[in-house]
This record gives structure tokens, C-alpha cells and sequence, in this order.
């Protein structure tokens, strides 16, 4: 169809000689478009063959409408005579005729380019298609999505991308957003979001008229524009009519508002570019710094109406719905129709009908007001459409006489998207300058709180809290990252200029200044987290380290406590061994002891027995040879123990002598002696016996003839803490107590002697125990009687000496004791005691150096676990354990510090009770 139509490449189409604003026809054109007939008409009604009505005249401006043609234009398609008598024809002169089959793209390129790019210069336009039912409005409108049958729509998109991608002006910048609505039963509704609709029509001052609620898509490719056309399309109602198969049943109308934001280059003289170029608000308000002082943005808006066709309904043939939908279309038509007379009406402007319908409200702008308007007719050429292409052609001549007048919208409103996109796009720079501060101050906040922190808590709250800053700084670079993406998303809208191939592309000065910047707050912010991060971890290692070195500090102590416990038991078994030891030894000594006293006892015993039978049966000695008794009783022997006495004793040789000798009785009387080598004290005795126990306290310290310690009334015996009742101490130490019968004195062993005798009583050398031997005697109490009483009363004659025996206490009288044995058998000889005596006194000496010896050790070991445990106070080897353990458990320090308490407790009873021993001990080693 193309290639058979005559196309001018030079023509540039009607606006080509517009300029500026220009007059006020120059705004509004009207052409008409002849579509061809159809396949339908070409078939012919009924008995009437096709028929064409229309002729262009040769320039394109003049159409001839006749009901016979062949009549009135001649071959040349001029109109040769006037038939108007015999057949119905028509001449009109329009901007432009195009007839049967002219293309679309010569259609848009003459009709619709100009008026389409204008608005990329801030006019307003509008594109509207007018005509009878199935004349072809929407197929010039629309058309094909692609290929050469695309109407204006698609080719006005693709105009307008292109114009935006090679706008010389590299700093440029579009914003293109694009609407689709319906008037549909004098209902308007939003073809792009079907759930808005009866939407109401507002006007202006600032905006002029819009349709309130309409959604506007921010578009950047034809590609999205057709999308959205598509959307819209299969929303819009249409219905099949006679006359058209796909009859639109509503006005539609395509919204397509460009933005042009331009900042030129500031020269010392100001600025250039000879536009009418404005202050931007913000520079007149003292805005934003970073916005350019001195921009222009204009607004250009561009309707695109493909009215629903007039339709006669005798002819049609509607009924019901579509009765009245054709009803609705023809009123509104006829509205525009009744607005276009107003316009054009040559009397005094008169009020103009705009709101008598909602299509006439809509295009209040497009007709008579600020608008280049483009009218397309559209006819049939057959003759069953004559009057419907008459009527149309009628409306389009007197729409010929509209006039607008078309400016430039330029920063006419502050609520432009560009406007509002540049004070958000402030807002958000603002606001991030502003959360970097903040962040900045935060920060510094931050580490002065948790310095401050540092000081106070421990290393777990100040991780905590370092964490809790992490966790903040995240928060913040996320926000700030979201601010990124929106300045991002809100510059990739913005359509630039200045560049060639790709389809859209920013102006490079703005898009790298914007990355510039982005880029400055992303390495500010990756750099503070960064150095944020890095001092996390020193905090981190830092505290990690001291917690490690606790844990070495407390392991320390914990070995410090298992070897101190080891080397304690250690010594305990020490102690208690050589404890054991000195049990040993005190046991042998004992065993000793026992023995010596078994033999002491047994001499006394002899001794007495002796003595008695001497004295009582004097004859009964006469066969014993004297020199050998003495002999055997040695110093025993009583007077004459000095070998000066004993010469004397020899030499009167009579058995009552030494009788009287061997009791003390003798005429020499009292003979001051003690013991051999003794150096017993009689206080008092003055010529008293001395062989003879002593009676009464012994002085303090003074020894015994056979070493044992004579203690007095009230003094305490190693380790005992009795009161002693008054003793008597034979010459070989053995105490001698007198108890009467009724006595209740206590021994110093606690027994009480009970039915009368004599109690005699030795103090072991260990000086804990003792050894008594109780003898019977008359029922008469001695205690603490004179020794002449005693002597008188167990019947010793006057001056003789209290003797001891297993058996009866008496004078001289009464059975011996061993009446039927051998005296000398029953000796036991001085070499045995002697041997005894010895033996005894090496037990004591080894026992006193072992003492000595655990006495040093003790205390070698006290002083040095005492300086050990001093190293470390028990109060804090205590808080490391607890530490250590973790649970709050004081059982395992307790444990330890009793036992520690204990074993110092018992250190010191050893010590002490050593102590003591070691006194006795002293005493017993000088005595030894
Ligand atoms: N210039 C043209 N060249 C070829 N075919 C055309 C032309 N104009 C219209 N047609 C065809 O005529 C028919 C009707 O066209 P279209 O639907 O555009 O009419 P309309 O005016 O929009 O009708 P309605 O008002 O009912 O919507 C369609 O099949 C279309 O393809």
C-alpha cells in the first residue's frame, strides 16, 4: 500500500513552517483520511454495485465527496463540474487529504510528528481521531504493534525515545511517564489499573485539566510503552456492530507527558543557550547546594484520542446495550460538536460547552485552549456511508476554524515529576548526609560509653556491647544502602540525552557525578566498618587474652594446691610414722620398765623377807655364812652398807646385829644413809633412818637414789595433771603410799586401793602411766601418819622403819613371806639388776634423741609448709578455686583449709605434747 502512494521525502508535514508558539491556526489542523472500502462494501448492497464518493484534488488539501463522481472530477481527479443540481457533491480544504492508500507512516510523518515532538519542547498536543463508525480511527491511531501498518501511537513512542537519545544536548534530561484511560458511558476509568474508575475530571490552575487518580507509568522504552498499550487494549470495550466486526464502544485517550529537565554550562556571563531559562526553586529559595543554580524544565503533554465512532442506529441496527452505548457515543459527539461550534463561532466569544460531557471536559485544553492539535477525519469511500462522510467532513471544516494557542509549559509547575524527583533525590542526599553524620557521631558516642564501660565491667559485657554497636552499624549501612538503591532506582528513571545507540541512556556528566558521589559514601562507609571491625577484634583478642591468662593463673594455683595437699599427707604419714616409731620405743621402755620394776619389787621383797627372818629367827642364820648373805644382799643389806659399817658389822659377827643392823634398829641406831651413791634428802631426819622410805613432798627436781623424780602434793608428773596425794619414796624411788581403808584418795592411775594396805607406787619413765602395787595392812589409816606411828603400828619396835611385803605388814613377828624357799635362790643378783638398770637408762637416752629428732623435723616441716601456705593467702588460693570450679562451691577450699586447719592443729598438739615430753624427757636424761 505504501509504494502506490505519491510520498514526498522532503515533506516534513504540516508544522514544518511552524515557529515558537505561532498563530493560533497554525495549532490546530485538520486533515482527512479516506480509508479504503472495504472487502464488505466492495461487494455492493443488495442490487447497487460499489460505488466510491471520495476524490482528492491533486495537493492533498481538497476532497470531493459525490454520490456520482465519474460526473463531476475528471481524470485528474479534479472537480470539473458542478453537480451539486443533479448529484450530491461536496468540496472541502483541510490541512491535509490522505487518501485511500496513503500509508501510516506518511499519515504520521505529515500529520502527527511535529505536533508529537513538540511536546519534547514543552507544548501541550493532541492527536485526535475523528469519524464515523468503522472509518478507521483506531487503525490510524493504532494500527499494528509493529511493521508498516503502526498508526501514530507506536510511532509517536518510537519519535520520542529516539528524539531523547539523540538530543545533542548531553545535559538533557527526560522523564517520560504515560496514562490510558476510557470514557466509556460517560464513565471515565483507567485502562492501566482497571480498579480505578469513575474517576473524576479536575482542573488547575497550575496543571490545567486532569483526571484525578489516573496512574502514571514512568516509561523508558517503547518496549514498555506497548506493554502498556497492550494492557489497555484488552480492557477498553469494544463489541461487534454491523459496520465493524471490532467497533470501539468508548473514547480512549493514551496519556504521554515528557519531561525535559536542562542545565547548560554557567559562563562567566551566565548562562547560555538563548532558552528562557529560570531559576530553579531551590536556587531561589537557597536550597540545596549541590542542585544547579540556574534549570529549565518543561512539560510537554500529548493526548491521543481515538473517539468510538458515530453511528446512525437505523442503520446499525443496535439494540439494547449497544443502543445505548450508541446513544451515550452520539451524545458526547455531539457535545464536541456543540465545543467546536462555541469555538468557532464568529460572533463574540460565547461560552464554550466544555463540561456538557466528560469527552468535552477531558479535551478542554486540546480544543481552543494551550494545545497543537491534530484532527484526523476519517471517512468511507462508498456510497452507503455518504451522509456519515458528509457529516464528518462537515465537522472536520468547521473544526478548521478552532484556534489555540500553544506556549511553552516551562517550570509552570513546581509539582512536576522532575521537580519532585529533584527535591526527593535532595531529601535523600540530604538524608544520607545527614544518617553519615549521625553515624559518625554515634560512633564517637559509642566508644566514649564504651571506654567508659571498659572501666567498669568486665571483658563479657564489653564484648556484648561491641556487639550490640556491630549489630547498629549493620542496621545503618543497610538503611543507607536502601537510600543508595532508591537514588539508583530514581536515576535509572531519568532518561538522557547526548548519547547514540543504546536506546536510553543518562547524561554521562550527571550519572558520573552521581556515581562519583555514591561511590565517596560507599568507601566512606566500607572504610569506618572496616576500622570498626578491626577494633572489634583487638577488643576481642585483648580480652580473650586475659581471660586465657586467668585460666593459666588459675591452673597455677591448682597445681599449687594438688602439691601442696600431696606433700601435706606426705607429712602426715611422716608424722604418723614417726609417731608410731616413738609408740614403739615408749612400749619397749615400758616393757623395760616393768621388768625393772618387777625386779625392784622382788628385791624389796627378798630384802624384807630377810630382814624379818633375821630379826625373828636371829638362830635360824647362825648356819649362813654372814659374809655371804651380805654379799648377796649387797646394798641391800641395810647397816653396814658402808664398807666402814659393814667392816664394824663383820667384826661384832652376831646375827642380832645384823638383824638390828639389817632393820635399822641397832644400837647405832639411825644411820643416816639413803641408798648406794644416793643422795636422798630426809628433811628434818636429823639421825632419822634413811633406809627407810622418806614420807612427805619431795623438794621440786631432786632425785631419788635410783633416779626416779620425786614430786610433792600438787605437782603434775609429765603428761598427768593430778593432784598426788603425799607419797613416800624408798631409796630406789618407788613410792610408797599409806591409805587407809576408807580412803577415797585417787592414785595417780585412778585406782582406788580398798581394803586397807599399802599402796606403792612408781611413775613410768614415759611419764604417762604408772605402776601400783597394793598391800594388805591393818585397818588402820597412815595417812599422812608420823613414821613412828606406822612403825608402831604394824608393830615395829620404836625407830624401825616401815617395811614392805606381799604378805602381811608387821614387826618381827608372823610367817615369812616365803617360808618354805631358799633366800639366796630367791635373790636376784646385783649384775642382773645392774643390767636391768642399764638397759632402762639406754631406752631412755634413745628415746630422748628420736624425740629430739622428730622434735626438729616437725618443726622444719611446720615452718615450711607455713611458709608455703603463706605464699598464697588461704583467702585467695580459696577465690581461684571458686573461679576455677565456676559453681560457687566452697567445699573443695574448705576442704582443703579445715584439713590444712587440722593438720596444724595436730603439728601443734605434737609439738606441744613434745614439748612437754621433752621437758620430762630433760628431767628423765638428767637423771640419767
Ligand atoms: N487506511 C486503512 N487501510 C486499510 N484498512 C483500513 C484502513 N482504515 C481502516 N481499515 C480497516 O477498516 C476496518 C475498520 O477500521 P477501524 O476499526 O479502525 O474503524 P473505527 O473507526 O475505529 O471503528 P469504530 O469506531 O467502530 O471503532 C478495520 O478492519 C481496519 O483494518
Amino acid at each position: 500500500m505504501d509504494s502506490n502512494y505519491p510520498v514526498d521525502p522532503h515533506d516534513d508535514g504540516l508544522y514544518q513552517q511552524a515557529s515558537g508558539t505561532g498563530s493560533t491556526s497554525e495549532n490546530f489542523k485538520v486533515v482527512v483520511r479516506i480509508r479504503p472500502p472495504l472487502p464488505r462494501e466492495l461487494r455492493g448492497t443488495g442490487l447497487r454495485a460499489y460505488q466510491c464518493t471520495t476524490a482528492v484534488e491533486p495537493g492533498d488539501r481538497n476532497v470531493i465527496l459525490s454520490e456520482n463522481l465519474p460526473a463531476v472530477v475528471n481524470q485528474q481527479g479534479n472537480m470539473v463540474t458542478d453537480g451539486g443540481a443533479l448529484y450530491n457533491t461536496y468540496r472541502f480544504t483541510f490541512d491535509c487529504v490522505y487518501d485511500q492508500p496513503c500509508p501510516q507512516e506518511l499519515v504520521y510523518r505529515q500529520s502527527a510528528q511535529q505536533v508529537v515532538l513538540s511536546i519534547l519542547q514543552g507544548y501541550n498536543a493532541a492527536i485526535i481521531a475523528y469519524g464515523q463508525t468503522g472509518t478507521g480511527k483506531t487503525y490510524t491511531m493504532e494500527g499494528a504493534m509493529e511493521g508498516p501498518d503502526r498508526g501514530i501511537i507506536p510511532r509517536t513512542v518510537e519519535d520520542i525515545f529516539t528524539y531523547i537519545v539523540n538530543d545533542p544536548e548531553p545535559s538533557s534530561k527526560y522523564l517520560v511517564r504515560s496514562s490510558y484511560l476510557q470514557i466509556y458511558n460517560e464513565v471515565v476509568s483507567d485502562l492501566l489499573k482497571p480498579e480505578r474508575s469513575s474517576l473524576s475530571i479536575r482542573e488547575d490552575r497550575r496543571r490545567g485539566v486532569f483526571v484525578e487518580g489516573l496512574s502514571e507509568w514512568v516509561v523508558r522504552s517503547p518496549a514498555e510503552v506497548y506493554q502498556l498499550m497492550q494492557r489497555g487494549q484488552s480492557l477498553r470495550a469494544t463489541g461487534a456492530t454491523k459496520l465493524n466486526e471490532v467497533s470501539s464502544r468508548s473514547h480512549a485517550v493514551c496519556v504521554i507527558i515528557v519531561e525535559k529537565c536542562t542545565t547548560p554550562a554557567a559562563t562567566d556571563d551566565g548562562p547560555t543557550g538563548g532558552a528562557p531559562w529560570v531559576r530553579s526553586s531551590s536556587s531561589t529559595t537557597g536550597g540545596d547546594s549541590t542542585v544547579p543554580a540556574i534549570q529549565s524544565i518543561k512539560v510537554g503533554k500529548l493526548n491521543l484520542v481515538d473517539l468510538a465512532g458515530s453511528e446512525r442506529v437505523h442503520v446499525t441496527g443496535a439494540v439494547g446495550r449497544r443502543l445505548e452505548e450508541s446513544k451515550k457515543i452520539n451524545a458526547s459527539l455531539s457535545a464536541l460538536g456543540n465545543v467546536i461550534a462555541a469555538l468557532t463561532d464568529r460572533r463574540e466569544r460565547s461560552h464554550i460547552p466544555y463540561r456538557d460531557s466528560k469527552l468535552t471536559r477531558l479535551l478542554e485544553d486540546s480544543l481552543g485552549g494551550n494545545c497543537r492539535t491534530t484532527m484526523i477525519a476519517t471517512i468511507a469511500p462508498s456510497l452507503e456511508a455518504f451522509q456519515e462522510s458528509l457529516s464528518t467532513l462537515k465537522f472536520a471544516n468547521r473544526a478548521k476554524n478552532i484556534q489555540n494557542e500553544a506556549h511553552v509549559n516551562e517550570d509552570v509547575d513546581q509539582r512536576t515529576l522532575l521537580r519532585k524527583y529533584e527535591r526527593e533525590l535532595r531529601r535523600l542526599r540530604d538524608e544520607l548526609a545527614r544518617r553519615s553524620r549521625n553515624v559518625v557521631d554515634k560512633r564517637a558516642l559509642l566508644v566514649a560509653e564504651e571506654q567508659a564501660k571498659r572501666a567498669e565491667a568486665d571483658k563479657l559485657a564489653a564484648l556484648t556491647a561491641l556487639q550490640e554497636r556491630s549489630r547498629e552499624f549493620l542496621r545503618e549501612k543497610e538503611e543507607k544502602r536502601a537510600l543508595e538503591l532508591k537514588i539508583q532506582a530514581m536515576q535509572s528513571q531519568l532518561l538522557s540525552g547526548g548519547s547514540s545507540g543504546a536506546a536510553l541512556q543518562e547524561v554521562p556528566a550527571v550519572r558520573a557525578m552521581l556515581q562519583r558521589e555514591a561511590n565517596k559514601v560507599k568507601e566512606h562507609y566500607e572504610a569506618r566498618i572496616r576500622a570498626l571491625e578491626a577494633e572489634r577484634q583487638d577488643a576481642e583478642g585483648s580480652a580473650s587474652a586475659e581471660v586465657d591468662r586467668y585460666k593459666q593463673l588459675l591452673l597455677k594455683q591448682r597445681d599449687i594446691m594438688i602439691a601442696l595437699t600431696a606433700r601435706l599427707n606426705e607429712r602426715d604419714e611422716r608424722i604418723n610414722s614417726l609417731q608410731e616409731e616413738l609408740d614403739a620405743y615408749d612400749r619397749y621402755q615400758r616393757q623395760l620398765e616393768d621388768q625393772l620394776d618387777a625386779k625392784t619389787t622382788e628385791l624389796i621383797t627378798l630384802r624384807k623377807a630377810a630382814v624379818e627372818h633375821a630379826a625373828a629367827s636371829p638362830a635360824g642364820l647362825r648356819g649362813v655364812d654372814p659374809s655371804a648373805l651380805q654379799n648377796a644382799l649387797g646394798d641391800w643389806a641395810g647397816p653396814g652398807g658402808t664398807p666402814g659399817s659393814q667392816q664394824q658389822q663383820q667384826q661384832q659377827g652376831t646375827p642380832q646385829d645384823l638383824a638390828a643392823a639389817a632393820t635399822g634398829s641397832n644400837a647405832g641406831g639411825h644411820m643416816a644413809r639413803t641408798s648406794s651413791g644416793g643422795v636422798g634428802e630426809a628433811p628434818g631426819a636429823g639421825g632419822h633412818l634413811s633406809s627407810t622410805p622418806y614420807r612427805g613432798p619431795a623438794p621440786p627436781g631432786s632425785v631419788l637414789a635410783n633416779g626416779a623424780l620425786a614430786a610433792g602434793p600438787g605437782r603434775t608428773m609429765a603428761g598427768l595433771h593430778h593432784s598426788l596425794p603425799q607419797l613416800v619414796y624408798s631409796a630406789d624411788g618407788t613410792a610408797v603410799e599409806l591409805q587407809g581403808p576408807d580412803s577415797q584418795d585417787v592414785t595417780p592411775r585412778g585406782s582406788t586401793v580398798s581394803g586397807g594396805g599399802l599402796s606403792v607406787w612408781r611413775p613410768h619413765m614415759s611419764g604417762n602411766s604408772s605402776s601400783t602395787s597394793s598391800l594388805p595392812y591393818p585397818p588402820n589409816s597412815y595417812h599422812n601418819a608420823p613414821q613412828s606411828a606406822v612403825s608402831q603400828s604394824v608393830g615395829l619396835p620404836p625407830g624401825a622403819g616401815v617395811s614392805m611385803s606381799h604378805g602381811q605388814v608387821g614387826h618381827n613377828q608372823g610367817t615369812p613371806a616365803h617360808p618354805g624357799s631358799s633366800l639366796v635362790d630367791m635373790l636376784a643378783s646385783p649384775g642382773e639388776v645392774a643390767e636391768l638398770r642399764a638397759a632402762a637408762l639406754t631406752a631412755a637416752k634413745e628415746r630422748s634423741a628420736l624425740q629430739q629428732i622428730l622434735d626438729s623435723k616437725v618443726r622444719v616441716m611446720l615452718a615450711e609448709i607455713i611458709n608455703e601456705v603463706s605464699g598464697s593467702s588461704p583467702g585467695a588460693l580459696a577465690s581461684a578455686l571458686y573461679a576455677r570450679d565456676g559453681d560457687g562451691s566452697s567445699s573443695r577450699p574448705q576442704l582443703l583449709l579445715e584439713r590444712l586447719a587440722s593438720l596444724e592443729a595436730l603439728v601443734q598438739r605434737v609439738s606441744e605434747a613434745i614439748g612437754s615430753s621433752g621437758g620430762a624427757s630433760g628431767s628423765r636424761g638428767g637423771a640419767a
